[in-house]
């Protein structure tokens, strides 16, 4: 993880080649490195963006799911749900500048941020039945709270990825910007949120989000027996297998 401070804004640059996936020690770091902007009182904002040219996060990694060592399952996921609750709860201003693909876990990174904006000719969304697996309700309840119920059912069902024309037309994301443009439209959009006063803006974030977070404070234990269960059963373990398989026949073919 690329950080470093312009002025009052934390800029987080994703740096996992080749895909920034999500596993237990970059999810650690990515959780390490949010707390200590958070924690800085001269920090009001935070860019999240990729460092990679074409991607933004290819999401969790698959191979964190793959015949998993249980106890390592389970600090994955807590390390999961933890940066979620950072994000989704994070009393600074955040904007995601998604400068690539951004399916799954990358997806669900953008959304628990403010602001979104993205290049053109990517994709994003939460593509996780297409994998065989189901996103949590925390997953849903924030694409819900985005883009509304109709619309968060049918893609969380098809798994379907946007293209950045269909995510801004159903307000996945807020804004298209050309990649060489990306981080100064970022600064913009977080003057105007700087333009509000921090105290205001927090607690009008925190009426909206609280209940969402406090749902899963409440059920976090569950959700994470729920994650480990339904990871490690054989029909999920062969679906994610076949998944993999398809993902490594799709370069060589
Ligand atoms: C109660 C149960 C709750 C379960 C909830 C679990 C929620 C999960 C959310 C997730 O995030 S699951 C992850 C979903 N992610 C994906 O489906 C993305 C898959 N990847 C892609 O679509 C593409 O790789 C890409 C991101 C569009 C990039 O394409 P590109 O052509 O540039 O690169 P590739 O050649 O495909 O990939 C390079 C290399 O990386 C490996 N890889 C890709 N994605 C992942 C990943 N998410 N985890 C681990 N590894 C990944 C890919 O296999 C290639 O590996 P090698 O062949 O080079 O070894």
């Amino acid at each position: 993880m690329l950080t470093f401070k312009e002025s009052c804004i934390g800029v987080m640059k994703l740096s996992k080649p080749p895909v920034n996936s999500l596993n237990l020690e970059y999810l650690t770091e990515f959780n390490i490195a949010i707390e200590k902007l958070e924690n800085d009182k001269s920090c009001r904002g935070v860019i999240i963006t990729s460092a990679l040219p074409k991607i933004f996060s290819a999401g969790l990694d698959i191979l964190e799911m793959y015949q998993p060592n249980t106890d390592r399952l389970r600090q994955f996921w807590t390390q999961v749900q933890q940066l979620w609750i950072n994000l989704y709860g994070s009393q600074v201003a955040t904007v995601a500048a998604i400068n690539g693909h951004a399916p799954a876990g990358g997806c669900l990174v953008s959304l628990s941020c403010d602001y979104r904006i993205m290049a053109p000719n990517y994709t994003i969304g939460l593509n996780e039945t297409q994998l065989g697996i189901v996103a949590p309700f925390w997953f849903s309840d924030t694409i819900t709270n985005t883009i509304g119920f109709r619309k968060a059912e049918r893609a969380l069902q098809l798994g379907y990825m946007f293209t950045t024309d269909e995510a801004k037309a159903c307000g996945l994301i807020d804004k298209i910007v050309p990649p060489d443009q990306i981080m100064a439209v970022a600064h913009e959009e977080m003057k105007k949120m700087f333009a509000v006063p921090d105290f205001a803006r927090q607690i009008t974030k925190n009426q909206c989000r609280k209940q969402f977070i406090d749902k899963l404070h409440a059920k976090r234990d569950a959700d994470t027996d729920n994650f480990v269960n339904f990871i490690t059963k054989d029909s999920i373990q062969k679906a994610m297998g076949k998944y993999l398989e398809s993902l490594k026949k799709r370069k060589s073919g």
